[in-house]
């Protein structure tokens, strides 16, 4: 018999959200289906756009219920990591493609406390991560090319989700698979069969007419019904 699954994690992307109030948009996440907050950095340098950084996550740590799950989209991550734990980062993911020393990055977010994550790019192959995968927490599978919301996701993001999930098995890690860009209602159950267990989504949730609150509940009722489609297929 199949072990059941875990239910995944949704965690929206602050990117999205009004950014004239953070308060609010915090704390109506507080009750809301989110599992964790998204929260976004980039620099100009490693991706084409500038977003916020650590005085904005301490301001939106202030109110925040949830885990802070921090994407530095930056060059020379490993400045700046204490300051993000610091700041109220619960998991740091960095880039494998702005990290010649990754291993020692790793080292270093674990050391903080904080979960340790490595995004991969969408060009770049999942088997670059053979020799880190069984020290991470996460990995990040970019299903559009970082620096903007609102982009299409790419279809091709379900095949490396697969291949992420084998490599962690031969790896013997239990990582989470977290997939960022371009998530909504018509790719979350294909990724969660394919081994997500945590989808960040960023527009799909932030400007749904119904808001993020109702978008996310209806995301996570979304999920339930297919895992007992899935459930009841496996059945037959
Ligand atoms: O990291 C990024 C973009 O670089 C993502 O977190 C986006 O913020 C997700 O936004 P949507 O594609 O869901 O709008």
């Amino acid at each position: 018999m199949n072990e059941p699954r875990r239910a995944p994690l949704l965690a929206p992307s602050f990117l999205a959200a009004d950014l004239a109030n953070l308060q609010a948009e915090t704390e109506r996440l507080a009750d809301s289906a989110a599992d964790w907050l998204h929260f976004d950095v980039m620099d100009g340098r490693f991706v084409p756009n500038i977003s916020f950084g650590l005085p904005v996550l301490q301001a939106v740590r202030r109110y925040a219920r949830q885990p802070i799950d921090v994407h530095l989209m930056i060059e020379e991550p490993q400045n700046y990591l204490a300051a993000f734990r610091d700041a109220g980062a619960d998991s740091i993911t960095v880039h494998y493609e702005a990290c010649p020393h990754l291993h020692r990055v790793v080292q270093q977010i674990k050391q903080l406390g904080c979960r340790a994550g490595v995004a991969i790019n969408p060009a770049t192959p999942v088997a670059l991560l053979e020799d880190i995968a069984a020290d991470l927490d996460l990995v990040l599978v970019m299903s559009v090319n970082p620096g903007f919301g609102g982009q299409a996701f790419i279809p091709n993001t379900l095949k490396k989700v697969s291949q992420v999930k084998s490599l962690l098995l031969d790896a013997g890690s239990d990582a989470l698979i977290e997939v960022d860009g371009g998530v909504s209602l018509a790719n979350a159950g294909p990724l969660v069969d394919a081994g997500a267990d945590v989808l960040v989504a960023g527009n799909f949730v932030f400007s749904a007419p119904e808001g993020p609150v109702a978008t996310l509940a209806k995301l996570r009722e979304h999920l339930a019904a297919w895992d007992t489609q899935e459930a009841s297929a496996d059945r037959r």
